[in-house]
C-alpha cells in the first residue's frame, strides 16, 4: 500500500469528525441565534426536521418528477390549515388561515417578499420582487397610472389589438385545425400592454413568430422551476447546470426591447416639448416613470426593471387567465352561450362599450371563477417586523409565511364544488355568504396586484368580442375533477402541461349578425 493511500484512508475519519464538528457548532450557534423563532415554531404542527433538509423531505418525490400537481394536492389536501416548515436553518408557515393571511397581506410594515423571490432579480428587478423603500418609491409613483379615469383612455388600444386578435383566429377558422390558442392571445395581452402603458404599438400579434411570448414564457417557466426546487437554489448549481446563462439568454432579449422602448419614448417625449411646451403629460405607467427619471427619483436602469417587469406581470398572467376561458368555452359550451346570451342582451348588433362590460354580470361570474382556479399558486413574505395576528399570535421576525393561494381557493368550507368549474360560486347570493379573504387572485393589502382592475377589463373585453363572433369546440376530453384529471405546470398561474388545444367555428347567430366590429369603444 502506498504512503499517499495510507495518509488518505486515516484522514479520512479526520475529515469526517471534522466536518461533523463544525455542523455541530454551527447547528448550536443556530439555534441559539433562533430560540425565539424554535419556540414559536414548536408550538405550529409539522412534519418532524432533518439536518439540512429540514422538512422538505416530504417533498422529495415531487421535486424528483418535477409532479406539480401532486405538490398542489399535498397543499389542499394533506397539510393541516398551518403547518410549519425547516429547510435547514430557515423557518417557513405555511397557511391558509383566514386571520393569518389578513394580518399579513394588510401589513404595512411586512412587505418583503420571501426568499423564493430572489431568483426572479436574474430577469428583473422591478415593482414584482423589489422591497423596502425602492418599492414604496416605485409604488408610489405608478400607481396614479392605474387609476379608473387613466384606464378609460385606453378604450381605442383596446380596440384595435381585440380587431387584430380576432382577424387572426378567423385566419385559423378557415384552415379548420385545433391548435394551442395560448400564443395568439399572449401576444395580444403583450400589445396591449406595451401599448396601454409604455405607449408604443408594437403589433406583434401581427408577426407570427412569437419570439417576446416565448422568452417571457422562458424566463419565467425558469423562476418557477427554481423557486419549487431548493436543489436549484445555490447559485454555483444554477450555473454549472448551465440554466443560469438560458435565463440570463432570455432575459437578454426582454432587456433588448425594454432599452429600444425607453430610448424611444425619452426621444418623442423630447420632441413633444420642442413642438408643444404647454401640451399635458398624460398621466400613464410610462409617463410616470419618465417624470421620475426627470425628477431625479428614478434611474434610468430602475426604468428598464419596471418595463421588464411589465412584460412579465403584465402579459403572461391575463394571457393564461384568457386561454384557460377560451378553452372552458369548448369544455362547457352551455356556459359560453349564456354569456353570448349576455352579451346580445347589452350590446346587442353594436361595438362592446366600457360601460357594458360592468353590466356583464355573468361573464365577471366566469372570470372570477377561472381566476379562482387558474391562480398563482403561493404568495410569500419574509416577516421583517412583528406579525400580531391577535391576542394568541404574534409572528416573530425572520419567518417565511407562504400562502398557497390554491389551497384557499379550492378548500371545502368556502366553496360548494371546490373542484369543478360552478361560475355560480360567484352569484351574488353565494359572494355574500362566503367569508371575506377566502378569494385572492390578486393578493390584497399593500402588496396587491396593481394591475387587477386593468386585467379585468383586458380579459372581458377580448372574452366578450370572441363569444359574439366564434364558437369554440375541443377534442381533449372534459375533465370532471378539475384539479385530479388534468397535468399542470406553473407559469406564475397554473397552466395545464399540454396547452389549450381549441378549434374556432364562426358563429351561427340567431338572430340579427352583430357587426365585423364589435370591438371595445367609447360610448357615444
Ligand atoms: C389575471 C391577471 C393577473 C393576476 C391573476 C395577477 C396576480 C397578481 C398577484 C397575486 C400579485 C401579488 C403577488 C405576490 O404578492 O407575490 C400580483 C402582483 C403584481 N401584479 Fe398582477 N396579476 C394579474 C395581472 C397583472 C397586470 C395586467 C399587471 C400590469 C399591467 C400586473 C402587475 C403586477 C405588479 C407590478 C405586481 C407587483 C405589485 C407590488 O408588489 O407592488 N398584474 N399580481
Amino acid at each position: 500500500m502506498s504512503a499517499a493511500v495510507v495518509i488518505g484512508t486515516s484522514l479520512t475519519p479526520l475529515l469526517f469528525f471534522f466536518l461533523a464538528l463544525t455542523y455541530v457548532v454551527y447547528s448550536l450557534t443556530q439555534r441559539w441565534k433562533l430560540r425565539r423563532i424554535i419556540q414559536f415554531m414548536s408550538q405550529i404542527p409539522g412534519p418532524p426536521a432533518l439536518p439540512i433538509i429540514g422538512t422538505f423531505y416530504i417533498f422529495l418525490d415531487q421535486l424528483r418528477t418535477m409532479d406539480v400537481t401532486k405538490f398542489l394536492l399535498d397543499v389542499v389536501e394533506s397539510f393541516p390549515e398551518t403547518s410549519r416548515h425547516w429547510l435547514n436553518f430557515t423557518p417557513y408557515i405555511v397557511t391558509t388561515d383566514r386571520e393569518i393571511v389578513a394580518a399579513l397581506t394588510s401589513s404595512r410594515d411586512n412587505v418583503t417578499k420571501a426568499k423564493e423571490y430572489e431568483s426572479l432579480r436574474l430577469i428583473s428587478a422591478g415593482l414584482f420582487s423589489s422591497t423596502g423603500n425602492l418599492w414604496r418609491k416605485t409604488r408610489r409613483i405608478v400607481n396614479p397610472g392605474f387609476r379608473t379615469s387613466v384606464l378609460d383612455s385606453f378604450d381605442e388600444n383596446f380596440s384595435h389589438h381585440v380587431q387584430v386578435f380576432l382577424d387572426a383566429v378567423e385566419e385559423r377558422v378557415k384552415t379548420g385545425e385545433e391548435f394551442n390558442v395560448f400564443r395568439m392571445v399572449h401576444s395580444f395581452t403583450l400589445d396591449a400592454v406595451i401599448d396601454n402603458m409604455l405607449g408604443v404599438r408594437l403589433d406583434i400579434q401581427k408577426e407570427k413568430t412569437y419570439r417576446l411570448s416565448r422568452c417571457v414564457e422562458k424566463a419565467v417557466d425558469m423562476f418557477f422551476e427554481r423557486s419549487f426546487n431548493p436543489l436549484l437554489w445555490p447559485d454555483l448549481v444554477y450555473s454549472l447546470i448551465g440554466k443560469k446563462k438560458i435565463m440570463l439568454e432570455a432575459s437578454a432579449e426582454m432587456r433588448r426591447l425594454a432599452e429600444e422602448v425607453l430610448n424611444e419614448r425619452i426621444a418623442h417625449r423630447e420632441r413633444q416639448r420642442k413642438e408643444n411646451p404647454t401640451a399635458e403629460t398624460p398621466q400613464y405607467f410610462m409617463e410616470l416613470l419618465l417624470n421620475g427619471i426627470e425628477s431625479g427619483e428614478v434611474t434610468k436602469q430602475q426604468c428598464v426593471e419596471e418595463i421588464i417587469e411589465l412584460f412579465l406581470a403584465g402579459s403572461l398572467t391575463s394571457a393564461i387567465t384568457i386561454s384557460w376561458m377560451i378553452k372552458g368555452a369548448a369544455m362547457y359550451p352551455h356556459l359560453s352561450e349564456k354569456v353570448y346570451e349576455e352579451v346580445m342582451s347589452v350590446c346587442g348588433n353594436r361595438k362592446i362599450t366600457y360601460d357594458d362590460l360592468s353590466k356583464l354580470t355573468y361573464l365577471d361570474m366566469i372570470v372570477k371563477e377561472t381566476l379562482r382556479h387558474c391562480t398563482l399558486p403561493v404568495i410569500g413574505r419574509e416577516i421583517t417586523s412583528e406579525l400580531k395576528v391577535n391576542d394568541k399570535m404574534t409572528i416573530p421576525p425572520g419567518i417565511n409565511v407562504i400562502v398557497p393561494l390554491f389551497g384557499l381557493h379550492h378548500d371545502p368550507r368556502y366553496w360548494e364544488k371546490p373542484n369543478e368549474f360552478y361560475p355560480e360560486h360567484f352569484s351574488p347570493e353565494n359572494e355574500g355568504k362566503r367569508p371575506k379573504g377566502t378569494f385572492l387572485p390578486f393578493s390584497s393589502g399593500p402588496r396587491n396586484c396593481i394591475g387587477n382592475k386593468y386585467a379585468m377589463r383586458a380579459m372581458k373585453c377580448l372574452l366578450a368580442n370572441v363569444v359574439l363572433r366564434f364558437t369554440v369546440s375541443t377534442s381533449e376530453p372534459v375533465p370532471k375533477d378539475i384539479i385530479h384529471d388534468l397535468q399542470y405546470k406553473i407559469v406564475f398561474l397554473i397552466c395545464p402541461k399540454h396547452g389549450w388545444n381549441v378549434r374556432f367555428h364562426n358563429r351561427v347567430h340567431k338572430s340579427e349578425n352583430p357587426s365585423s366590429e364589435l370591438t371595445l369603444a367609447t360610448p357615444a
